[in-house]
């Protein structure tokens, strides 16, 4: 397993060894003690599956408590995913890094807890699937604006995203409830 470092701090890229033979291929896509020793803190409480049409952008979601850490790949098709530096403790505040999560690069992205969280889908349809360290808590959920121009996602769109009522009306980045 290959760990790199983005731009956002504690966001890593993981590139699991993938074991090919004539059957297909074979991959451990989480070890606690593996993904611990990597800095990815469990424990795990919830595993997410959604799925999505070509140009739908869900996201940037956080929850303001009881935040949670997210370990992400997308199992069909590819997303382009993107996690935005929500502390404002932190050296990367309000930086954003994003990455091409696909079935066949099988990369993944862990998004600490303090990270806002979103992705678009590039392929006719993606399954993406996910890790949390904390329950949903749809009280303590919160949306930044995805085109918010102080956070400048560089999406790869093509024309419009498909957004949920609740995404399209997300919370400008200045005006949003963040972390300390
Ligand atoms: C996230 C979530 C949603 N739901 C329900 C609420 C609603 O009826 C339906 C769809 O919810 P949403 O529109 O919020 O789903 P979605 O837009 O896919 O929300 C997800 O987006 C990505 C980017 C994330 O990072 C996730 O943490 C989560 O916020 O599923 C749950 O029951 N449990 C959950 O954990």
């Amino acid at each position: 397993m290959k760990v790199s470092q983005t731009a956002v701090q504690g966001v890593l890229l993981i590139e699991p060894q993938i074991h090919g033979d004539d059957r297909g291929f074979f991959y451990e896509s989480w070890r606690q003690d593996v993904y611990a020793e990597a800095g990815i803190a469990g424990p795990f409480v919830q595993d997410n599956h959604s799925r999505s049409a070509k140009g739908v952008l869900r996201g940037i979601h956080y929850q303001i408590q009881q935040p949670q850490g997210k370990l992400v790949r997308a199992t069909r098709g590819a997303v382009f995913d993107v996690a935005v530096d929500l502390r404002r403790s932190s050296p990367s505040f309000g930086q954003w890094t994003g990455h091409e999560l696909s079935e066949d690069n099988r990369l993944m992205l862990w998004v600490p807890p303090g990270c806002g969280h979103g992705f678009l889908t590039l392929s006719d349809e993606a399954d993406f699937q996910y890790k949390c360290t904390a329950y949903y808590a749809p009280e303590h959920e919160r949306t930044i604006l995805w085109n918010d121009p102080d956070i400048g996602i560089g999406w790869p769109l093509d024309g419009d995203p498909s957004l949920s009522g609740k995404d399209a009306q997300g919370v400008p980045f200045a005006e949003a409830e963040l972390y300390p």
